[in-house]
């Protein structure tokens, strides 16, 4: 763990034997190892012994970067780049960058430009910028013909990333930009509509008792009308489909096969994705995906016809009263973090009357670990989520303490029985009891 009495040798140790713990597992399962090339492996295996290697290998080397830039160059330089590097990324997505370059091949600038429809000069500035940061690289320098990396060959082969990258860069971006003045005029508010997000994209504060998720769901004329919304659910598919938010962490973080014939109820499942996960893996679970009418057709089109009868879409609106009654599992994955307490509060409340004697509620969220103790590549990311939540909704990520506080204020028949933080996921799996 790196500390102020860290230094540039004891961060340098650290890092070789960190690299040296995860190279003897690649070779030991003849693993090919980490690489730029375009064909490399695109994550370390999830083997905990590599993850935790892999953690303390990333705070060694981002630390070391960060002593021998210096403090002088390091604050300038952030103010510099920070604000460039987001730029390119959603240029390069926007303009369809990461597809126009072929996986099997270089393309000169020149052709690459008249594909995408910009200008050869400002193509070449952008991706020279990125190239620093190892998204793109040129067949050989000043060669004037680009060739992916690993970095753009992943965009490029992950067609869903691009709502990642885009509901990011262009909306959660132009939120953060607005968000020191939202601090200034609405102080800590806990209104969804006075949000930094909603602010930049709507002009203002939305009206009362509406949310960024109604103005995804709206916006755009015609065919286009609810874009926002459907590219918001392709985003958070991509965002579960692997690494620290995969879907697959689910099955680590309860005894699922133990509830035996049961019903989940997914609120807030968006297309389905992460109930498609369960009931793949879990055959006696039966699945109810709640969420914006909006969303059924994405959910129809993505389900396996070999589920239809096991994963089914209702609509339905959070706010109002639950109605699958007696349900085994309430299951809400990302949620609870939207929202401000005084909006959870409502939320479980809504819940809590359909709920039978040992009905539970499942919670999949981030549990903000005590400050220092969490590797910090995982409380880097843990921080920028809270503060993600601020920029959309006004909400926040919560520590242990505080989601126990939160379920026992919803209703004093709520016990939280358990967290578990299944390796290598940033989210918790919080399991509560209902005592009827
Ligand atoms: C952060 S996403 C989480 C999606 C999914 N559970 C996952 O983890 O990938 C929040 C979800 O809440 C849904 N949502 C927001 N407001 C809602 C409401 N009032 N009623 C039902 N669903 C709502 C959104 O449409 C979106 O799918």
């Amino acid at each position: 763990m790196a500390s102020t009495k860290s230094t540039l040798m004891s961060l340098a140790a650290q890092i070789a034997s960190s690299a040296a713990v995860i190279q003897q597992q690649l070779e030991r399962n003849k693993l090919q190892g980490p690489s730029f090339a375009a064909d490399a492996p695109t994550a370390l295996p999830d083997d905990p012994e590599v993850q935790n290697a892999r953690m303390a290998l990333i705070e060694a080397a981002s630390s070391l970067q960060c002593l021998a830039t210096g403090p002088e160059d390091l604050m300038k330089w952030q103010a510099i780049t920070l604000k460039h590097d987001q730029f390119v990324l959603d240029f390069l997505n926007q303009y369809r960058v990461f597809e126009a370059v072929p996986l099997d091949s270089d393309i000169p600038y020149a052709e690459l430009a008249s594909k995408v429809g910009v200008s050869e000069s400002i193509l070449r500035r952008v991706i020279r910028h990125a190239m620093t940061q190892h998204i793109f690289a040129e067949t050989a320098p000043g060669s004037g013909r680009v060739v992916h990396t690993s970095n753009s060959a992943f965009v490029a082969r992950t067609p869903l990333v691009k709502s990642w990258l885009g509901h990011n860069l262009e909306e959660v971006t132009a939120g953060s930009v607005k968000q020191v003045e939202t601090i200034r005029t609405y102080g800590d508010s806990q209104e969804p509509n006075e949000s930094a997000m909603c602010i930049a994209l709507t002009g203002g504060p939305l009206e009362e008792g509406k949310t960024l998720f109604d103005f995804f769901g709206t916006d755009g004329e015609g065919d286009q009308k609810g874009w926002r919304m459907r590219r918001f659910g392709e985003a958070m598919k991509s965002a579960t489909q692997s690494g620290a938010h995969s879907g697959h962490h689910v099955h680590a973080g309860l005894e699922w096969d133990a509830l035996g014939d049961a019903t989940v109820v997914d609120i807030g499942g968006s297309i389905g994705h992460v109930s498609i996960e369960l009931a793949k893996q879990h055959p006696k679970l039966k699945c109810i995906v709640q969420d914006f009418a909006g969303l059924e057709p994405q959910f129809n089109a993505t389900l396996p016809v070999d589920l239809r009868d096991r994963v089914t879409f209702q609509a339905h609106n959070f706010w109002e009263e639950q109605p699958v009654k007696g349900a085994d599992v309430y299951f809400m994955k990302h949620i609870l973090h939207d929202w401000s307490d005084k909006y959870c509060l409502k939320i479980l409340r809504a819940i809590v009357p359909a709920m039978k004697d040992g009905s539970r509620i499942v919670v999949m969220d981030g549990v903000l670990p005590p400050p220092g103790t969490a590797p910090l590549p995982m409380e880097h990311l843990l921080t920028a989520l809270d503060l993600q939540m601020m920029t959309a909704l006004n909400a926040k990520e919560r520590s242990h303490e505080e989601w126990v506080a939160l379920f026992k204020e919803a209703d004093s028949r709520l016990e939280v029985k358990g967290i578990v933080q299944p390796p290598g996921s940033a989210a918790a799996v919080i399991e509560v009891v209902f005592h009827g």
